[in-house]
């Protein structure tokens, strides 16, 4: 089976005023959310949580799959969020953590898209899942009114 995945950067996209609607329309569009912070700057990392519940609320889902990357390991002396606080907050919010460095680590990227990847594939196999079994019941629900019309399920 052939997949395409298509990734939209919301870089500079507020949560707030006007471009609260285009940060919206741009998670409509996403199937899966990799949100980054860096350790350097501890306003973005206040801002996840706020972050993850506009997806969820959007998505109407707790279940979307998004992991929480954290840039700039390589910079500890300007360190200001540290690894525990970034590790319990992705706990709080059921997403995967990982701490990296984009300019020294290309392989730590790529094992974080991956594992979104893989958390997407999961997703869409339970969405085929469910789907499968909605349609069994239906097709039960018919039969058994064919064979007993009187009766209402
Ligand atoms: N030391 C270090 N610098 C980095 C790293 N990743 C990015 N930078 C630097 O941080 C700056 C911003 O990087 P960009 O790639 O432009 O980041 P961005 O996605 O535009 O960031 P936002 O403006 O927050 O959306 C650049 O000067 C990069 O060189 C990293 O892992 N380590």
């Amino acid at each position: 089976m052939e997949e395409n995945f298509e990734i939209l950067d919301t870089a500079n996209k507020e949560s707030v005023g006007s471009a609260a609607t285009s940060l919206e329309s741009s998670i409509k569009w996403g199937d899966s959310f990799l949100i980054m912070y860096s350790i350097t700057d501890r306003s973005r990392f206040e801002s996840v949580s706020h972050l993850k519940r506009i997806i969820d609320l959007v998505k109407q889902t707790l279940g979307i799959p998004t992991v929480i990357v954290v840039n700039k390991c390589d910079m500890e002396n300007g360190r200001v969020v540290r690894t525990g606080e970034g590790k319990a907050l992705a706990s709080d919010l059921r997403c995967s953590f990982f701490e990296l460095s984009v300019a020294e680590c290309s392989v730590a990227v790529e094992v974080a898209v991956e594992k979104l990847v893989r958390e997407v594939r999961l997703e869409y196999q339970r969405h085929l899942l469910a789907m499968d079994k909605q349609s069994r019941m239906l097709q039960m629900r018919h039969a058994l009114s064919l064979k007993h019309p009187a009766a209402r399920f």
